[in-house]
């Protein structure tokens, strides 16, 4: 038997989070705050009863709540502010490269320019990489569940301000909103020399994920936890090698699965896929990377050296450079020993 790891050895261990929404970083009471600034008004008297909301049911009714939250970001500051608490959180929680997801149609839509949507996050993150040592980028994610046509064309503006912006992503309602539709976003995309992810067997079905590989050509898939219903296709994901960036609390709390004792994660990884550990939305729910990697040891047992290898692949499956990727395995090393 051997030792589970502590809460410090986990925490300290260096990590990349691959799979975080910065909106989903929106704590209470900052959302307070930023509502008092910009005179946005929110349904809930306060902090208490706008945290007494966050009992999900599944992915929509905590969409609902997540797209009228982040209604009170609205200037380039905001975003800045945003992004520097969760830079600060995920630091001392072992982060050392982040590639955030952010969703600018929900921004634009509002009237916020996307000037200042990736000119705040971006100018967080470059602060972070000089006073924190923490890497990392964005991902610009495309609604599913809003047009195509509003796809294309937050992309042609994100284009116009290209320098942290590593890929594009596919986020919100799942089910009914199939990969395939974006195919020809996705294409433009990786012309333009971005990387691609996708967010597929969340909700939906392992058949969502064969045409996130087959039809957008994803790097990696967001969640993916559906594919252990499928042997074949777990088998093509480890043969192929394609991460996905699993986020366990994320899961209990859509009820995507019905406890943690029963998250696949360790199934999959069994089976040989590459799997990451990553916090989602984790001001909603309730964690950080950090507190992931200690929630699954704590129900599934995860030991120091399969905590270890997730980390080290997210590291490798993240799009730094490669210089980069070997800096913080060696992180790993000198954590090891
Ligand atoms: N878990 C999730 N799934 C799909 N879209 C999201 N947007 C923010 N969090 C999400
Ligand atoms: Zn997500």
């Amino acid at each position: 038997m051997t030792t589970p790891p502590s809460d410090d050895t986990l925490l300290a261990l260096p990590k990349a989070e691959l799979h975080l929404h910065i909106e989903g970083t929106l704590e209470p009471d900052l959302a307070f705050e930023l509502a008092g600034r910009n005179g946005v008004e929110l349904p809930y008297a306060s902090v208490e009863e706008l945290a007494a909301q966050y009992d999900f049911s599944d992915l929509q009714s905590f969409l609902d709540l997540y797209y009228a939250t982040m209604a009170v970001l609205r200037t380039e500051d905001d975003f800045a502010e945003l992004t520097r608490r969760y830079l600060r959180t995920a630091a001392a929680q072992g982060v050392r490269h982040a590639e955030l997801f952010f969703d600018p149609q929900a921004h634009v839509a509002r009237g916020v320019p996307i000037e200042a949507v990736i000119d705040g996050i971006g100018g967080a993150l470059a602060e972070a990489e000089r006073d924190l040592g923490v890497s990392g980028g964005l991902i610009l994610c495309f609604l599913r569940d809003q047009p195509v046509e509003s796809a294309d064309a937050v992309l042609t503006a994100a284009l116009t301000r290209p320098e942290r912006l590593l890929g594009v992503g596919l986020d919100s309602a799942e089910v009914g909103y199939p990969p395939e539709l974006f195919a020809g976003v996705f294409a433009r995309a990786k012309d333009a020399g971005l990387h691609a992810v996708a967010h597929a067997g969340e909700e939906g079905p392992p058949s969502y994920i064969v045409q996130a590989l087959d039809l957008l050509g994803v790097e990696r898939v967001d969640h993916g936890i559906r594919a252990a219903e499928d042997p074949e296709l777990m088998a093509r994901l480890a043969a192929d090698g394609i991460p996905l960036t699993v986020c366990p609390l994320s899961n209990v709390r859509l009820r995507t699965v019905p406890d943690l004792s029963a998250h696949p994660l360790l199934r999959l990884d069994a089976a040989g896929v590459r799997v990451t550990v990553n916090s989602d939305d984790p001001a909603y729910f309730g964690g950080y990377v950090g507190d992931n990697y200690l929630a699954i040891r704590d129900a599934l047992g995860v030991t120091a050296e399969q905590a270890e290898r997730f980390a080290r692949t997210s590291i490798d499956a993240s799009f730094a450079p490669t210089a980069r990727k070997a800096e913080l395995q060696a992180a790993v090393d000198a954590w090891r020993s």
